[in-house]
């Protein structure tokens, strides 16, 4: 299967962060949810990947090929939404249009029009004084008017009420019917994750927790309930991380399967969410 982007051996210091020997790849034709608590990582991430900062050591590629080999035909290719960023604060949105459509060969008038229409952005207020929602949905549009085949997005559905959520999500997933698109999203909304996802990449500390497709995960991770005199030495280390309470324990495992042979009749196994194994992996659940 062919990488959109792929990271190998990536760091990057700076004085009190350092992201460490980060690989993973993004799947092209696929979304890719990025996870990871405040402070991870995930934005210094997304500007290493667009050449907006440099890594100090480690190769990064994308289409296959490093970020400044046919750098304007990337640009053309590539996506990047981000709700508090826009080019052009002070335009209307139909002032922008003529300004922005000059930039892309593939640029679709009709298609934009028909986006601003159908999410009812409106085309002569100031891009300043969008709201953040519409903020994220004018990014989404001019992205997919030029027909970027990569978005790269930087946590779009935070700070938005359910319904402008639900809005971005609906549209994000219209997106992937064309297969030829692929979707990096940073969010520590997980739900939202669990909707559209295909593969999920979680950082903490700038470092690589998990890098997988969502059905792996939900078949390796399992949180488990049961008496607290269970749990020997040797059952322990099956568990990430264990929660005890007077009435039993609650763990996160990522070895389902052993624990369901070992101890199945036991315990209840449910499949964890990506919240659950967020908070159990880093937190104190
Ligand atoms: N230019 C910089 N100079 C020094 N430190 C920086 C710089 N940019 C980011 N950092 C630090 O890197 C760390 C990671 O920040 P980053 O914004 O990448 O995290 P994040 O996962 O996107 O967080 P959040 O979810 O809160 O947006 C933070 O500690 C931040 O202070």
């Amino acid at each position: 299967m062919e990488d959109a982007v792929r990271l190998q051996h990536v760091n990057k210091t700076y004085k009190d962060f350092a992201i460490s020997d980060l690989s993973f790849t993004v799947k092209k034709g696929y979304v890719t949810g990025f996870i990871g608590p405040n402070g991870a990582g995930k934005t210094t991430i997304i500007k290493l990947m667009l050449n907006l900062i440099n890594q100090d050591s480690g190769i990064i590629q994308v289409f296959g090929e490093d970020y400044t080999t046919n750098i304007n035909e990337k640009k053309q290719r590539i996506g990047f939404i981000y709700a508090d960023h826009h080019l052009y604060q002070h335009l209307t949105i139909k002032k922008m249009k003529k300004v922005i459509a000059q930039f892309y060969k593939k640029w679709d008038d009709t298609l934009f029009d028909s986006y601003v229409n159908r999410l009812q952005l409106p085309w002569d207020k100031k891009i300043v004084n969008l709201s953040k929602g519409m903020g994220t949905k004018l990014s989404i549009a001019i992205a997919l008017s030029h027909h970027a085949e990569l978005l790269i997005l930087d946590e779009p559905t935070s700070g938005l009420d359910p319904i402008s959520r639900r809005e971005i999500l609906d549209l994000l997933a219209e997106v992937m019917q064309d297969e030829e698109k692929t979707i990096f999203f940073s969010t520590h909304i997980t739900s939202d994750l669990e909707q559209i996802a295909d593969y999920i990449t979680f950082i903490h500390e700038g470092k690589l927790l998990l890098s997988d497709n969502k059905e792996s995960i939900t078949e390796q991770y399992g949180l488990v309930r049961g008496p607290v005199d269970l749990l020997d030495d040797d059952i322990r280390t099956l568990f990430v991380n264990v929660r005890e309470t007077a009435i039993g324990f609650e763990g996160l495992t990522n070895q389902a399967a052993l624990i369901r042979r070992l101890m199945g009749d036991h315990v209840v196994i449910e499949r964890a969410s990506l919240e659950d194994i967020m908070v159990y992996t880093i937190g104190n659940p």
